[in-house]
């Protein structure tokens, strides 16, 4: 069948987001939220420092008490107890007394400063004090850091270690957050083995599910990379079908295009999936639709691997990022100076590998490898793409280009 024009790469990206929404909100353990966008806005129930407490191991006094304390005329006091971090039964102090006191223990109401015990002779019924603190001094005030109703964590922020330090540190044990997208990933061909067994001499390793099930772990979805199916259509529809119960999205590589045994477009066509090709290279036929009872959606990238790649760069990633309430859902676009020449034929967005380097005000990208869509070797030495726009052949060495940097955190 002739194939219809070719969509460019934006309105293929609206086909693939108009119609998917955000995962829902739940609560989820903190631990889990790690990398994940918060959902809500997040006020401190707890003051942090949440009561006075001492920043030193010492004593507690009152600053006035020991104001003349020198190494000449050290000052004496009666130690009345020892308050501990977790372990505070003595609240308050009376003048004139002091109190063995821990890092973290609250400071007894009455006392006003922490002697160190460095400025003491450690004296456990009496203490002998050779300097004097200032008043507040080694005290850490409750509320000094957060005070109860500050925006701690504002909705939206993608949840690093430190925030999540902060969460815990105020008592949450959950965060309302969008779930990680499982994403389910299909390699067909019956060509293709698993890395670890003997190659034929027409077989090759199945290099995709690892590319495209990393590249979805890495975009913060969990991944379950399912073994390779050959060029059966009903194999893959039963496979498909089993997978579906775990399937947030289905990303499938390879039986797209033009062949005899395109297992992919075969299986899910009749499904409705639509396939078409995009004005790009790599990674002009695509497809993309939903299937089974949840209308989970399922994307069909070409087997080229370089193709599958650029092709979840472009299309899967905003998806699952769209799905987990991130923004944005597209890797932003920078200039670039290309250090060399490239040509492009006209027709199709080029995206060529290149090497991104940033040094000082400096932004140059050079390219790697050529454009064939085969070439591994060459994607694993690149970190960027290079975009070639549709209608330019041609680009001189020094032109600033658009570039999409590939090892971002978005
Ligand atoms: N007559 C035409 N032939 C082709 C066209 C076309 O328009 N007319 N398009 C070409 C383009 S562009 C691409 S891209 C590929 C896409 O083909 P498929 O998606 O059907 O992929 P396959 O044929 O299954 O495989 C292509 C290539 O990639 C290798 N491959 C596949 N899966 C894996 C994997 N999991 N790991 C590593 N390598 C894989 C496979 O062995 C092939 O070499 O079609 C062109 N043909
Ligand atoms: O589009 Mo194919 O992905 O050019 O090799």
């Amino acid at each position: 069948m002739p194939e219809g024009a070719p969509d460019t790469v934006e309105q293929h990206l609206d086909r693939v987001l108009r119609d998917l929404e955000p995962l829902p909100v739940f609560p989820q353990p903190l631990m889990d939220t790690l990398g994940l966008a918060c959902a809500e806005d997040i006020t401190a129930a707890v003051a942090l420092p949440s009561f006075d407490n001492s920043a030193m191991d010492g004593y507690a006094v009152v600053a006035a008490d020991v104001a003349s304390a020198s190494d000449e005329f050290p000052v004496h006091l009666p130690v009345v107890g020892e308050i501990g971090a977790g372990n505070a039964q003595l609240l308050a102090l009376a003048p004139g007394t002091a109190a063995k006191i821990m890092t973290g223990a609250p400071v007894p109401t009455g006392a006003d400063a922490i002697v160190p015990y460095e400025w003491t002779d450690r004296g456990v019924a009496q203490v002998s004090i050779r300097q004097a603190p200032q008043p507040g001094q080694h005290v850490r005030p409750a509320g000094e850091d957060v005070a109860i109703g500050d925006l701690v964590v504002e909705r939206g922020t993608v949840l690093g270690p430190r925030h999540l330090g902060l969460l815990a540190s105020i008592g949450r044990a959950t965060v309302r957050s969008r779930p990680r997208p499982r994403v389910v990933i299909l390699s067909t061909g019956s060509e293709l083995r698993e890395p670890g067994v003997p190659l034929g001499h027409d077989s090759i390793y199945d290099g995709n599910s690892f590319l495209l099930a990393a590249a979805a772990r890495r975009a913060g979805a969990i991944a379950y990379r399912v073994g390779i199916l050959p060029d059966q259509p009903e194999a893959f529809l039963t496979a498909l079908d089993d997978q579906l119960v775990r399937a947030d999205v289905v990303v499938t590589s390879g039986g797209v295009s033009q062949g005899d045994f395109d297992v992919v477009k075969e299986a899910l066509a009749p499904k409705g999936v639509w396939f078409g090709p995009v004005a790009m290279q790599p990674g002009k036929p695509q497809g993309f639709g939903f299937v089974g009872e949840d209308n989970t959606p399922i994307f069909t990238l070409p087997g080229n691997p370089v193709s599958s790649y650029i092709s979840f760069q472009l299309f899967v990633l905003p998806a699952l990022r769209k799905m987990m309430g991130m923004t944005p859902w597209s890797r932003p676009v920078v200039p670039a100076r290309l250090t060399h020449a490239v040509t492009s034929p006209p027709g199709r967005r080029q995206y060529l590998r290149g090497e991104y380097v940033v040094d000082g005000g400096t932004v140059t990208v050079s390219p790697v490898g050529g454009p064939g869509s085969h070439l591994v070797g060459d994607l694993a030495s690149s970190n960027a793409l290079v975009v070639i726009p549709e209608e330019t052949t041609a680009i001189p060495a020094g032109t600033l280009v658009d570039v999409l940097p590939l090892d971002l955190d978005y």
